[in-house]
């Protein structure tokens, strides 16, 4: 079983907007709402890929009702913890204006108290007993702990669980004084963590601290190093296809799970990571994929392997 932690779920909503005039009111023209937050992507990308997975989050009010319908209707396994405040929206605005397109605004999130904190850790080394591997992804609500994975990874390690982590800032700061199995990073959030984009450097950099790495560079796919070998794994694809890359990450990540979870070649955990992400890109549902896209994409996947 793959367990999918998601701390800051979300409504994500592409929003249509002709223009955005300073000082005055906007219009959004149309909405389109979709399940969000990075660790809810995974899972979904999981339950499409039919793995065994469930999602534990942090669900709040109404929006995060909405959110759990939609795991119904798609069955997707999920648990938590339930609050008051809402789960927030994350708005991706679509627009003519080439300034704003693909824009992204977040709200932080709901207030996650210490009893709400303590309650989550509970259920977590309940139902991590059983995973084999642990996705934990994104963004905690502003006002939560800071160390809200570092604690997590703690368990999870008691429990010989390995962990795969997209995360940045204090999160991640706060889990690499611990280390765990795996990271995803863009090459924006490796250069902001340790001043370069070289996977190279980013391997010295994490030194012990984490055994596998996931780079991705956008449109130049993805680097995977584990011990002395990396691989590089590339999709082509016409630009004009791509409808939207929010989720991407994620879906990479699902596809990187669902190959070690298979336990299939270090290629071929490569090969499914840029399977997904790119199958993302296709998909007119925000952050979601489709089974028949990655299988049709793997197929075309190409791979480098550097000793
Ligand atoms: O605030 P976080 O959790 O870091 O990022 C949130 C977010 O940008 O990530 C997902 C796409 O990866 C979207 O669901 C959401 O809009």
């Amino acid at each position: 079983m793959v367990l999918s932690i998601c701390p800051n779920p979300s409504i994500d909503c592409y929003a249509w907007i002709d223009g955005f005039n300073k000082g005055t009111v906007n219009r959004f023209s149309m909405i389109e709402e979709f399940p969000g937050g990075k660790g809810v992507h995974v899972a979904l990308a999981l339950a499409e890929l039919e793995v065994d997975s469930k999602v534990l989050g942090f669900w709040g009010g109404h929006t995060g009702g909405w959110i759990k319908e939609q795991f119904q209707s798609r069955a997707v396994q999920f648990g938590g913890v339930e609050l008051e405040e809402n789960n927030r929206r994350c708005y991706t605005l679509i627009s003519n204006n080439p300034n704003l397109n693909h824009t992204e605004l977040l709200e932080p999130g709901p207030v996650i108290t210490n009893e709400d904190f303590e309650s989550f850790l509970k259920e977590f080394k309940e139902q991590s007993i059983d995973a084999e591997f642990i996705s934990m992804s994104g963004s905690w609500p502003s006002k939560a702990p800071e160390d809200g994975y570092r604690r997590l990874i703690q368990l999870a390690k008691q429990q010989g669980t390995k962990v795969i982590l997209d995360c940045t800032g204090k999160q991640l700061e706060e889990a690499l004084k611990v280390g765990f199995f795996g990271i995803h990073l863009n090459h924006k959030e490796a250069e902001a963590l340790c001043g370069s984009s070289d996977i190279k450097s980013l391997r010295k950099f994490l030194g012990d601290k984490v055994e596998l790495i996931a780079l991705t560079r956008g449109s130049e796919g993805l680097e995977l190093a584990y011990k002395r070998t990396i691989i590089k794994a590339k999709i082509d694809i016409d630009p004009a296809q791509i409808i939207s890359t929010v989720g991407s990450g994620d879906c990479l990540t699902a596809g990187i799970l669902y190959a070690l979870n298979k336990k299939l070649t270090l290629e071929e955990v490569a090969a499914w990571g840029a399977a997904c992400g790119t199958a993302n890109c296709l998909n007119k549902d925000l952050g979601m994929l489709k089974k028949t896209d990655v299988e049709r994409l793997i197929k075309t996947v190409k791979i480098e392997t550097h000793e």
